[in-house]
């Protein structure tokens, strides 16, 4: 571990702790394009099981890319990415998709299938998972209200305004209760009033167990919520306590 990111004050950094359970750790990793530079070099951090994390860092700093190796889409130039206790770095690609499964994401440019109304959309993961379809007439136009488009059920994604097709994309990304959630820039086209709804959203499925991740430039949104934020600035990354509230004690034992 990089003496440099330790900060003393967070309970379940140390991940050498037998009794913590991660979602997501990184073991020094280092990520570089092609023949690009090194994104990043050296990044240590874990995700325990049930935790909420902001990601922060300005343009370029490296949050997709650490994204993009959470969800498997990336593979590590060094060092050692384990997802749900498997090490993942070198597994083979037919277990990807298995784990994907476990995966709730929304990416920065949404990826909505364009020929499929809203309804379809959020439906998706729920039909592959093999849910009926009465199940999914009653929980998809629920969560569609809940986001704010519950006259939109039948709308296909070109039809919809950036914020609207975010709202979708984040409808699909949770509809299954993912076991790990990871989001980037989830609010980046929505007014203050939607996004405080949507981070509300991800804290109801926190709640109920998901961990969640969240890439995000807001400044004003991550401090108004009471969840460290790892932080990426010149290739390092940094862990801070939460600025909306002490953190919590550390579990007894
Ligand atoms: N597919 C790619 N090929 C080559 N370089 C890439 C690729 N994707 C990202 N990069 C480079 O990696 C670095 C980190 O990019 P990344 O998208 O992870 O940053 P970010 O913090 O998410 O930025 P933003 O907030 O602007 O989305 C940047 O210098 C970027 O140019």
């Amino acid at each position: 571990m990089t003496p440099a990111m330790r900060d003393d004050t967070d309970p379940w950094w140390d991940h050498d702790d037998p009794g913590v359970e991660t979602v997501v750790r990184f073991d020094h990793v280092g990520l570089r394009y092609d023949l690009g530079p090194e994104v990043f070099r050296d990044i240590t951090f874990a995700l325990p099981t049930g935790s909420f994390h902001f990601l922060t860092g300005g343009s370029g700093a490296g949050k997709s890319s650490v994204l993009g190796l959470c969800y498997l889409a990336l593979r590590p130039t060094r060092g050692a990415v384990t997802l749900f206790g498997h090490e993942v770095t070198r597994a083979p690609r037919s277990v990807l998709p298995r784990l994907r499964r476990r995966m709730g994401v929304v990416f920065q440019d949404f990826r909505l299938i364009n020929h499929l109304s809203a309804m379809d959309n959020v439906a998706l993961p729920l039909r592959v998972a093999g849910v009926g379809e009465g199940a999914i007439r009653r929980h998809v136009p629920e969560l569609l209200a809940w986001v704010g488009l519950a006259d939109h059920l039948d709308a296909r994604p070109p039809t919809l305004s950036g914020g609207q097709k975010q709202r979708v994309a984040i409808a699909r990304a949770v509809i299954n209760r993912p076991d790990l959630l990871l989001a980037d820039e989830p609010t980046g086209n929505v007014d203050d009033r939607i996004a405080m709804r949507l981070l509300h959203l991800f804290e109801e499925l926190n709640k109920m167990g998901t961990t969640v991740l969240i890439a995000t430039h807001n400044e004003q949104l991550v401090g108004r919520f009471p969840y460290p934020r790892l932080h990426l600035e010149d290739g390092r990354l940094t862990w801070h306590a939460p600025e909306a509230a002490p953190l919590a004690p550390p579990p007894a034992g």
